[in-house]
């Protein structure tokens, strides 16, 4: 998400912004009728931030929600097949609202409807990415939904909270605000709880602990529950992500210009990188605490993972379901950790039905210690299926074709296919690993297509060039994080009222 070449010439670095607003921002929770002045203010702000360089993507939510109101349908209907033809109806009248209000300021939008199977399928991300680009390159502020209509159950992001968080890590957007109905994250519902304390910066989201577990407004699909998830997810690609009121849009424009100058140099900040804006003068930064002055709007703010994992590490982890297990011992697991590829001798076991190319678990077994749990570490691309690794798990390289009758590659995966959750690497390893608990996962994606042509080392050097290629035209925001970075074990997070989902 590359800013105005132009305007980072004249001020600090402008920023790649997504605003994402739920149902309940966008039609009144009971008539269903559009909340005209927010829509109108979130329209004034995001041309704000277009005119100071920035570059804007919205996520809008609100088809179903305005498509009741145009058919007199009192309540959000249970079935599917309802709910995709209300969202048929209401998606056209929620961009054609978003387009005339645009149109006062003359800003061109466009459309963009997402299934989770066009982030599964890799050359489909690739080209929703440049999509995007070129766009906001025009000038254009894009209008991103699910595509409803199409999208069953198992290729459904189901809530747009997550949607926006992966629209804002493929992008490279710095900042995700998740606009709604309540001031910020509190440690428990404000509705139900007038004693509710709100939580204002969050450093590390594993030590965070709020009850989220009660239902939202009766239109939202998400609640704070997803909101906290898309967080997460977003700030393991190193997207700052906002929690705040919708009803009072200005606020965006402010947090932006704090986050801004708390990055510019010269300005206080922890280490001096640019990901650290929690700790200044004004703001006590620790995961649960408050302001005493606030200076700037009340809001929740997650600070982005120091080790962000971005673009097809990002998309091994959460763009993919998971077909199976690979089992590694610990010694193998080092290996990887020190840039290795994935040898069949280090596999132990391996569970489920996977094809080549597929997404798998790796979990690590500690032999020396039988009785503990095997620790879900990451996940890879697999050069051979389940079938195969069968029969050359814990075996040397050179039995391979003994075993198979050929050998596709001396590697069950590459190592440019293997990305790590909860990281830490060993230093070695070409681009950081993620620091993502395994609940963030998009549980429920789907896999790719799996292509015909090609070896899976092939396969492998045509995507790692495509990525090149996008990054080399200057379509992603950022340059990758690269070699030599300490990346910490994070533990999973705990939110309050989720355990024994
Ligand atoms: N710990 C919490 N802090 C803040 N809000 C919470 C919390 N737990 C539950 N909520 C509820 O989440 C709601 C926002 O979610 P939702 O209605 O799905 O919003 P949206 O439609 O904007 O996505 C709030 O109105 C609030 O009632
Ligand atoms: N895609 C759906 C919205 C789904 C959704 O996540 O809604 P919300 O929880 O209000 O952000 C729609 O446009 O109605």
């Amino acid at each position: 998400m590359e800013a105005d070449s132009e305007s980072s010439m004249r001020g600090p670095r402008p920023l790649g912004v997504v605003i994402k607003l739920g149902t309940s921002s966008i039609v009144d929770e009971k008539s269903h009728e559009p909340l005209l002045s927010i829509l109108t203010l979130i329209v004034e702000t995001a041309v704000k931030l277009r005119k100071d360089g920035h570059r804007v993507i919205i996520v809008s939510s609100g088809a179903i929600g305005v498509g009741l109101r145009r058919m007199d349908v009192e309540k959000r209907p249970k079935h599917l097949s309802k709910l995709q033809a209300l969202a048929a109806i209401g998606q056209c009248r929620l961009m054609s609202l978003w387009d005339s209000l645009f149109n006062h300021l003359r800003q061109p939008i466009a459309q963009i409807l997402l299934t989770r199977n066009d982030i599964a399928d890799r050359s489909r991300y690739l080209n929703a990415q440049r999509t995007i680009n070129e766009l906001l390159d025009m000038g254009v502020i894009p209008i991103v939904n699910e595509n409803d209509t199409l999208a069953v159950s198992e290729i459904k992001f189901g809530d747009n909270d997550t949607l926006s968080a992966v629209t804002a890590a493929m992008v490279h957007a710095d900042l995700l605000f998740l606009m709604t109905d309540v001031d910020c994250l509190y440690d428990k519902n404000p509705r139900t709880n007038p004693d509710a304390q709100p939580i204002e910066v969050v450093e590390d989201i594993s030590s965070l602990v709020a009850d989220v577990s009660t239902a939202g407004s009766s239109l939202g699909t998400g609640g704070m529950s997803t909101k906290i998830v898309a967080a997460r997810l977003a700030t393991s690609a190193g997207v700052t992500t906002v929690i705040t009121k919708s009803s009072n849009p200005g606020n965006i424009v402010n947090i932006v210009k704090y986050i801004q100058s708390s990055r510019s140099p010269g300005s206080p900040s922890k280490s001096g990188s640019d990901s650290e804006e929690g700790d200044t003068p004004e703001i006590m930064s620790s995961s649960t605490s408050s302001l005493k002055k606030p200076a700037i709007p009340l809001h929740t703010r997650f600070l982005p993972s120091p080790h962000p994992v971005r673009d097809r590490y990002f998309w091994i982890l959460h763009g993919l379901r998971p077909h199976g297990t690979l089992f590694i011992d610990t010694g193998c697991y080092k290996a990887l950790l020190n840039k290795a590829g994935l040898l069949p001798v280090g596999v132990v076991d391996v569970e489920g039905t996977f094809h080549q190319q597929e997404a798998v678990r790796i979990c690590v077994v500690d032999k020396k210690h039988p009785g503990q749990q095997p620790q879900e570490v990451g996940r890879c691309l697999t050069n051979y299926s389940s079938a195969e690794v069968s029969r050359i798990k814990g075996k040397h390289t050179s039995e391979i074709p003994g075993l198979l009758g050929y050998m596709d590659s001396e590697y069950v995966a590459q190592r440019e296919s293997i990305s790590f959750f909860s990281g830490f690497h060993g230093g070695g390893v070409s681009r950081p690993v993620t620091p993502v608990g395994s609940g963030v996962n998009l549980a429920g994606m789907v896999t790719p297509k799996r292509r015909g042509a090609g070896t899976p080392a092939q396969e492998e050097r045509r995507l790692e060039a495509e990525d090149k290629e996008l990054e080399e035209e200057g379509l992603v925001m950022r340059g990758k994080k690269e070699e030599g970075q300490q990346v910490r074990f994070v533990e999973e997070v705990k939110i309050v009222g989720e355990e024994g989902k």
